[in-house]
This record gives C-alpha cells, structure tokens and sequence, in this order.
C-alpha cells in the first residue's frame, strides 16, 4: 500500500479513461432500446426493470466469482450479494490501503439515476431493435468502468490525506466542505483530464472510412458528449467521493 501515489493513481485515473471511452461507443452501437428499461417481474420484490433485474444478476455470479474482493470494485446492489463457496477463488492479499471507517463511502445511487435518466438518451439514437440484453449488458460495462473511476476518489483522498493530514484535519473536525473540496482540487489537472477525453472520444470513436470525397469525420460517440460527462459529472462526483471520504478519516 506504501508504493501507491499521487501520480500513480493518475495513472490509473488516465487508463480508465480509455476503457470508459471504448464501453460508451459499445453502448451507442445499439439505440436507447427503452423497453429494457420499464418495469418488469423482479424476483422477490413488487417489481424493478429489466435493466436493474440483469445487473442484479450479473452481480451476484461476479461476486460469487469474486470480483468485489478487489477493494477498488463497488457492486450496485451491495445487499443481495452471496458470498463465495470456500476454496472457489485462488486466494490473493489485495492491499489495504483504505481507512475502514471511511473505505464503505459510496455514490452508486448517484451514479446509477444520471447514467439512465440523464446520459443514457444523450449518446444513443432513438429507436428500438429488440436487442435489450446486448444493450443492458453494455450498460453494465459503462456503469462499472465509471462506478470504479469515480469510486477511485477514496485512494486518492487517502494517499492526499496520508501527504498532509495537517492540511486537512481541523477541516475534517469542522466539517468545512468548501475548504475540503478546494484543498482535493486541482484546476490544473481537471483541464488537461477533461481535454484529453475529448481528444480520446475524437482518435478512438472516429468513423473510419475509404472513401476520400467525403472529408467530413463523423463520430461514434460526440467528443463534447465525452468532455461533458467528465466535466459535468465523473470529476464533481470523483470530488464528492474524495470529500465524504476525508469527513470519516478521523472517526
Ligand atoms: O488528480 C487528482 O488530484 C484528483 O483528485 C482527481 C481529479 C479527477 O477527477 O480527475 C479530481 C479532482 C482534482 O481537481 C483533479 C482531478
């Protein structure tokens, strides 16, 4: 847990991007489909979406599978995951990097109802084409590539905090959020993220084609829809983690 840094996680943060860009255009190969997304028979409950009824699903085979022992992965429906039969999962030391009073922060909900109300119908076509599992698999591919960027803000607070925690605690004691959330900011680093998404949406979403008459690129997923997301919502709710996150590090 000592070799994790700042830069480091930057690095990560940076990968991720790449992931994120690719799940997206995924996603927009098939249109909004939105019968996926009205309610229908959930097991053991009045009733959820089809949607939210795979994720469900598709989570509890992964966490039997192990995936969620790999701190930096945060399920959706933390409530109904079985745990794994013993001996399934070969046996690995994660490192514990995280404060435990402060590592159980979360904002899966947050991310869960702007992702379909508010992303969802931004970057896909209207339309329906039947294809509902395709398309709600995809979407549980953008889901989890954003939960597990936006979740990363807990290390980063962490390895922040663990730099200067004289810089932070009487903030922390005094629950001051704006002095909280300019000491997590760095203006600088957000520009040159938000850039290099759209720049990334623009070299990995371009329609490739041989005919040289048309000069006009079109797009797999707008590069401003990319630039937004990240401004609008990935790096305020990164912040938001980075700050709930520090207001537990002295409990
Ligand atoms: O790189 C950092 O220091 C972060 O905290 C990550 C991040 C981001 O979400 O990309 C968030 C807040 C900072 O203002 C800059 C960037």
């Amino acid at each position: 847990s000592d070799n994790i840094t700042l830069d480091s996680l930057r690095d990560s943060l940076e990968k991720q991007e790449d992931f994120i860009v690719f799940s997206l255009i995924e996603r927009a190969r098939y249109p909004l489909d939105s019968p996926a997304y009205g309610h229908s028979s959930c097991p053991g409950r009045q009733s959820c979406s089809f949607a939210e009824l795979f994720v469900r699903t598709t989570e509890e085979i992964e966490a039997k599978f192990g995936r969620y022992q790999n701190p930096e992965e945060v399920p959706f429906f933390s409530n109904y995951l079985p745990s794994s039969p013993p001996g399934l999962i070969p046996s690995f030391k994660f490192p514990q990097v995280l404060y435990p009073k402060a590592a159980s922060v979360n904002v899966s909900r947050t991310i869960w109802e702007v992702y379909f109300n508010d992303l969802l119908p931004q970057f896909t076509t209207k339309g329906d084409d039947g294809n509902y599992q395709q398309a709600v698999a995809s979407d549980l591919i953008c889901l989890q590539a954003l939960s597990k960027r936006i979740h990363l803000g807990r290390f980063v607070a962490e390895v922040k905090y663990r730099s200067s925690p004289q810089d932070y605690n009487p903030s922390i004691r005094s629950k001051d959020l704006k002095t909280l959330t300019e000491l997590v900011t760095s203006e600088q680093v957000e520009a040159m993220v938000v850039k290099r998404v759209k720049k990334k949406a623009e070299v990995f979403g371009q329609d490739v084609t041989l005919d040289s008459n048309g000069n006009q690129t079109t797009y797999k997923v707008d590069p401003l829809f990319v630039s937004n997301l990240y401004k609008k919502w990935v790096i305020p709710l990164t912040k938001q983690v980075e700050v709930n996150y520090l207001l537990r590090r002295l409990g």
